[in-house]
């Protein structure tokens, strides 16, 4: 099986003809010319103009200078990196990670025989911990330009044609950037809600959620998606009662249903309350604190909540404002996504589009993989995503990552399929660490065996998907995996157990 994999993968490898040289890249360019408009010549004009410097615009900026094309990229902010390093991705890691250890500290240490007289919050200190990895990393992109030569122009573009980008700088002032070809890679904003002002510091959005002076008594998250379990169990874990209010039945409605359950009652057991079902109709700001008035989603009594902060994490809107995208014509859907062809090209010759700011999951490593398969189709070569195949983490304690499809997706596919599945309390590892909640849960097509969706809540999920995220993209099958040699003690051993399971059956269970 592995071996079918492996000459499956070759053969693909070879018909998509993958070219690396700049001269392929030219030869490409002009045969393509209905998505790209060639390169430059002249020492004004770029052969890529991105206006974004989140993970999709930088990313694509020093894909295209890699590529030997004439690179600028634009950002308003005056750091790089975008929402994920400068106020997403990053700084909530941080804090997860600090707040876990004041956790551990405060619940497990003792267990393992480590013990304190006393342990406490200093909240300025892991601010500060937090803002010194976010400076350090949105620097090194600043490197990283300058290793690559991308010029870098801060300041907030707009359109002024399909080849000009006016920019007001951010010193002051404005200057026109030329390029034959433009990404557009400006990102998300917070969704805000009906009748909720969001100021930063009672009615908070992720960004203030994450540069909070103290830590609130009680904290109400509207929204039990990413970001609501990820900010909850930040400030949870650091002493603040939280209740999320949720409009849906259920918690991060995208997971799969079995896992989703158990998510549940672990998040429970650290003692985030949820509130399913249920919609926010008012809020009240004016006496000390914040009253949030709810009722069920059908409709029936309402209730009254106080909190000392609210975070509003109901979702995020492609960011465009400004851009002048109506000026040159880029089509937009319903909810302003723009719309691209498969290679990411807009309606309008010469603009392209990537990221948060087009349909798909609003993720940071898939507007990465978009910002590459982008330029590599800007320069001519092959570029390539799968949204199928783009693996999901919640980085919570336990995390939970997923890669393909739910049971829910297959049975609604009709497909015959198998489930194997392994709890973390029959792995040797996780018990000799003594953190053994969890589950590896793999769902394979019956005929072929090939696995068509991977589900883990662990500890490190978001480090294990990865074995099969590279099993999924190369069409492996459970036997493939359960057939690969796992070091041991390991918690990759679960996923091994776990196809064993699907397949046949597992050993230590
Ligand atoms: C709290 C939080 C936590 C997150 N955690 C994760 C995570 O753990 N993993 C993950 O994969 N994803 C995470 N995300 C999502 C992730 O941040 C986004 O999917 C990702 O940043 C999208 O990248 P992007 O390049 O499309 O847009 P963005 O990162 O939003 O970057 C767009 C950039 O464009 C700039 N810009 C916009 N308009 C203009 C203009 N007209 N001129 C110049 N510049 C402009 C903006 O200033 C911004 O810097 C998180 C998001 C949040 C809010
Ligand atoms: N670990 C990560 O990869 C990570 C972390 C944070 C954010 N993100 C990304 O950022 C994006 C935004 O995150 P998010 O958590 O704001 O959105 P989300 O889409 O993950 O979750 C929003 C939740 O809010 C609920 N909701 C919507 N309207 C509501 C209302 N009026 N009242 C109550 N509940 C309501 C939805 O049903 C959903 O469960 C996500 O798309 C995610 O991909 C990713």
């Amino acid at each position: 099986m592995a071996l079918a994999s492996l000459v499956r993968r070759k053969a693909y490898l070879l018909s998509r003809n993958l070219s690396n040289s700049p001269a392929d890249a030219l030869k490409y360019s002009f045969s393509l010319s209905n998505f790209s408009r060639g390169f430059a010549s002249g020492s004004e004009e770029n052969d890529v103009v991105v206006i974004g410097g989140g993970p999709g615009g930088y990313v694509a900026a020093i894909k295209a200078a890699q590529l030997g094309l004439k690179t600028t990229c634009i950002e308003k902010r005056g750091t790089l990196g975008g929402t994920c390093l400068n106020v997403g991705c990053i700084p909530s890691k941080a804090l997860l990670h600090s707040s876990h250890m004041y956790h551990e500290a405060t619940h497990s240490f003792a267990g393992h025989g480590v013990k304190f007289s006393s342990v406490e919050i200093d909240l300025p200190a892991m601010m500060a911990q937090k803002d010194k990895a976010v400076s350090n990393l949105t620097r090194g992109i600043e490197g990283l330009f300058k290793k690559n030569k991308v010029n870098y122009v801060k300041g907030y573009g707009k359109f002024i044609s399909p080849s000009e980008v006016s920019v007001d700088t951010i010193e002051g002032g404005s200057t026109v950037v030329k390029g034959k070809n433009i990404i557009i890679a400006t990102g998300s904003d917070v969704k805000s809600l009906p009748g909720i002002t969001i100021d930063e510091k009672r009615i908070v959005s992720s960004t203030g959620a994450l540069a909070l002076q103290e830590v609130p008594k009680k904290l109400i998250v509207i929204g039990a998606g990413y970001i609501g379990l990820e900010m909850g169990s930040v400030w949870g874990r650091l002493g603040s009662e939280v209740t999320v209010v949720e409009f849906a039945p259920d918690i991060v409605p995208s997971m799969d249903a079995e896992i989703r359950k158990q998510f549940q009652r672990s998040l429970e057991k650290q003692k985030m309350k949820f509130m399913l079902k249920t919609k926010v109709v008012g809020v009240d700001t004016s006496g000390n604190g914040v009253k949030l008035t709810v009722e069920p989603a059908a409709g029936g009594d309402q209730t009254t909540l106080e909190a000392d902060v609210v975070l509003v994490s109901a979702g995020r809107s492609p960011f465009t404002a400004g851009l002048g995208l109506e000026k040159i014509g880029v089509e937009t859907d319903k909810i302003g996504r723009i719309l691209v062809n498969d290679r990411f090209a807009t309606n309008v010759a010469g603009v392209y589009a990537i990221g948060d700011v087009i349909p798909g999951p609003m993720l940071a490593h898939k507007a990465e993989e978009d910002g590459v398969a982008c330029v590599e189709f800007i320069a001519g070569k092959h570029g390539h995503v799968d949204y199928d195949k783009v693996p999901g983490v919640v980085y919570t304690h336990p995390e939970v990552a997923s890669v393909g499809k739910t049971e829910e997706q297959v049975k609604a596919l009709g497909v015959d399929y198998r489930v194997g599945k392994f709890p973390f309390l029959a792995n040797s590892r996780a018990k000799a660490i003594d953190d053994a909640e969890g589950i590896v849960k793999i769902l394979a097509d019956k005929e072929t065996d090939k696995i068509l969706g991977v589900h883990i809540m662990a500890p490190n999920a978001g480090e294990l998907i990865h074995e099969a995220v590279l099993a999924i993209n190369y069409d492996a099958s459970s036997e493939d995996i359960a057939r690969v040699c796992h070091a041991h003690p390991t918690m990759s051993e679960a996923l091994k157990e776990a196809a064993m399971a699907t397949y046949d059956k597992p050993i230590h269970i």
